[in-house]
């Protein structure tokens, strides 16, 4: 039964949920609190004193409805519901407490090898295991099928499973699983039972945290040896290959439009690359048509736009938009919707100061915002936050419309990202 309250948690705490819910963070049955993750990272115990490695927790925010006692449907990005948490504490941004499965998550790349500990225990019972955690491919068999062959143990491939790179693992575990029980692993010997579970875990930051972390979930999976596979090397393709999105802010008027469509119509002259413009007008008039300029029109404008830039760079495509994006949360978040494709942004900072916006004040808007007539307008009545964190700035109050097109198109060819 779902409850009467709701929350989509992001990709990592979804993550954790499916391993509390899987039984594979055994003993732990819910998200924690603040003491008890305050506890685990001073200590690796929670507060009551049971080891644990690392904090499992769930972020709501503030001003989430729900409290102690209520009971908070968790749902996956598209709405399937997955779990319902009873929260019996509220504080630090936190909701903690025990959840309960509403099902099994039924798709996404090999769900089929998504096995419960206790299903993997089932099927392994009476034999030595030696679980083998990998983040990415085993090249070399060697070690682990010695340590097998010592033990006389069946191997339990555990691919990580999380995020952009999930599938790949799962295959590399897949190949791992028929060089063994080919006995063409390295060693010489077959490996007697090789069984793979897809386990989603998230890495965590700090390395030895991350591999006891691994260590517990492979005892749940009923391990009684726990070998880590070696470190992923993540070999980015190179800049020209690599998605990219160019994303232009400032103020109305700053030359945002003219510096993009003249950076597009560059790069489609070279041709080198294909390019997805997200013109401003286009987009209002499209994909934001309804919205207006309150704080959260402005940010459902800037993620929609960040949403479908990322798309494009997910496929190698390079996107560029030019929003006011006034805001710096915003524009972070975009920031890392690209950089979780495996893209590469690059934030545009078109710096002409109001006073020239305003001399010009191409379309009328600055006088009748300075008239009252256009209320929560960017540099007049409503906040343009400055970046802080540009890759790169160009004022156009005393240059050509070239030149400041070629101050984005340079290092982008500097850079690499353009041929
Ligand atoms: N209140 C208010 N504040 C700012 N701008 C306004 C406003 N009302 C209308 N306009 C016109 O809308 C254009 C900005 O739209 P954006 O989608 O880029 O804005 S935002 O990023 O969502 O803040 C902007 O166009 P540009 O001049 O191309 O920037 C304005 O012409
Ligand atoms: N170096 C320059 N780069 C860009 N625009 C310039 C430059 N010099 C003058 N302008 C003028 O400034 C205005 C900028 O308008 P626009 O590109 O629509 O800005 P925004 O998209 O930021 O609202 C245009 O009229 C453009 O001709």
């Amino acid at each position: 039964m779902t409850a009467p309250f709701e929350w989509t948690p992001d990709a990592r705490e979804l993550a954790d949920l499916e391993l509390l819910l899987s039984g594979a963070y055994h003993p732990l049955t819910g998200f924690m609190g603040p003491a008890d993750a305050h506890s685990v990272d001073e200590h690796g115990t929670l507060a009551d004193g049971t080891p644990w490695p690392a904090p499992v927790t769930l972020a709501l925010p503030g001003d989430h409805p729900a409290a102690p006692g209520d009971r908070i449907t968790l749902r996956d990005p598209e709405g399937a519901p997955l779990a319902v948490l009873t929260v019996t504490e509220r504080s630090g941004g936190l909701a903690a407490g025990p959840v309960e499965a509403l099902g099994a998550p039924e798709h996404g790349p090999f769900a089929r090898l998504r096995r419960t500990p206790a299903e993997v225990r089932e099927e392994l019972a009476g034999r030595e295991v030696l679980a083998v955690t990998m983040r990415g491919p085993l090249d070399d068999l060697t070690e682990i099928e010695a340590t097998a062959g010592e033990l006389g143990a069946a191997v339990l491939l555990l691919p990580l499973a999380f995020g952009e790179g999930g599938p790949a693992v799962v295959r590399a575990a897949l190949r791992a699983r028929d060089r063994l029980t080919e006995g063409t692993g390295g060693a010489g010997g077959t490996v007697k039972g090789v069984s793979v579970a897809v386990v989603p875990l998230a890495p965590r930051e700090d390395h030895a945290v991350d591999l006891e972390l691994r260590e517990r979930v492979a005892e749940a999976y009923g391990a009684a040896e726990h070998l880590a596979g070696p470190e992923p090397v993540t070999l980015p393709g190179p800049p020209h290959r690599r998605g990219l999105v160019v994303f232009f802010t400032g103020l109305s008027g700053s030359g945002k439009s003219t510096v993009a469509r003249g950076l597009r119509d560059a790069l489609l002259e070279r041709g080198s690359r294909t390019v997805t413009y997200l013109d401003g007008d286009v987009v209002r008039h499209l994909l934001s048509a309804g919205l207006g300029f309150s704080r959260e029109d402005r940010d459902l404008n800037i993620r929609r736009i960040g949403f479908v830039a990322a798309e494009a760079a997910r496929h190698g495509g390079l996107a560029i938009c030019a929003p006011i994006a006034p805001y710096a949360a915003t524009r972070d978040e975009v920031r890392a919707m690209v950089e979780a494709v495996g893209a590469d942004f690059l934030l545009v900072h078109v710096a002409t100061p109001l006073a020239e916006c305003e001399r010009r004040d191409r379309k009328g808007l600055y006088a009748k915002a300075r008239a009252g007539l256009i209320p929560e307008f960017t540099g007049i009545s409503a906040p343009y936050e400055e970046p802080d964190d540009a890759d790169l700035v160009v004022d156009t109050t005393a240059v050509t419309v070239e030149q400041a097109v070629r101050t984005v198109l340079d290092p982008l060819v500097q850079g690499g990202w353009v041929r």
